[in-house]
């Protein structure tokens, strides 16, 4: 069975939920402890939302330094499939596994809403089972949301095709072009802002379209092997 590790941090909100939505998906969920150096052969990452190391210096900077991102770090760079989940995409960002960073949101306040993204590249392990240009709408929840990078970075992610997902309709924090997740060249490693794990059951809805994620996952390492 597949194996989903999810990272817990001191600080980290949505761990359960996140290792929830990998149960109700029939894949098998594995924590890890920050402070651990062993990956124990997960299939694959998830570094979930919340407020690791209470957001100080700048959310994820501090996460960024704990020892389970070493092992993350190097697994990545070999192509361990890794998903960043809102302050999982800031860590992302801050280890540099992914490129710009987070800052706060353009109005100053903690936006909470569902949130409408169309997908722009299906070139990537966590969103190979959606089609491009489809819309799908997934729970957005942070404070420090807005995208930026400087214009040769954004010019490679545009030329590239490594922005995953855009906003759709209104731009809820002033993230640059729109852009709601990236990915890495070799497409392993994603992350977005908002939080597929919350859109996985019927109870929770109103849409089920974080099942994506983890249907992309699984299509990905069944073709694998
Ligand atoms: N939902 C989250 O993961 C929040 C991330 C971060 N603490 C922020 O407010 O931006």
């Amino acid at each position: 069975m597949t194996r989903v590790g999810v990272v817990t941090f001191p600080g980290s909100l949505d761990d359960q939920d996140a290792a929830r939505a990998v149960t109700v998906m029939g894949l098998e969920a594995v924590p890890l402890w920050h402070a651990a150096h062993d990956l124990e052969g997960v299939d694959a990452v998830i570094l979930p939302g919340g407020f690791s190391y209470g957001d100080y210096l700048r959310c994820g900077a501090i996460a960024r330094f704990s020892p389970i991102m070493s092992e993350i770090i190097d697994a990545a760079n070999q192509g361990l499939p890794v998903l960043g989940i809102c302050n999982g995409f800031q860590v992302l960002c801050e280890s540099h596994l992914l490129p710009g960073a987070l800052i706060r949101n353009d109005r100053r306040t903690f936006v909470c809403r569902d949130q409408r993204l169309e997908v722009i590249s299906r070139d990537t392990v966590w969103t190979c089972a959606m089609g491009e240009g489809q819309e799908i709408d997934i729970v957005l929840k942070n404070g420090e949301g807005r995208y930026i990078a400087d214009e040769e970075t954004l010019a490679r992610l545009e030329g590239e095709n490594q922005i995953v997902f855009r906003y759709s309709g209104l731009n809820p924090n002033g993230s640059v072009n729109d852009i709601a997740g990236v990915t890495n060249r070799r497409g392993n490693v994603v992350g977005l802002m908002p939080h597929p794990e919350h859109n996985v059951e019927e109870l929770t809805g109103p849409s089920l379209d974080g099942r994506l994620f983890f249907e992309s996952l699984a299509s990905f390492l069944s073709a694998r092997v």
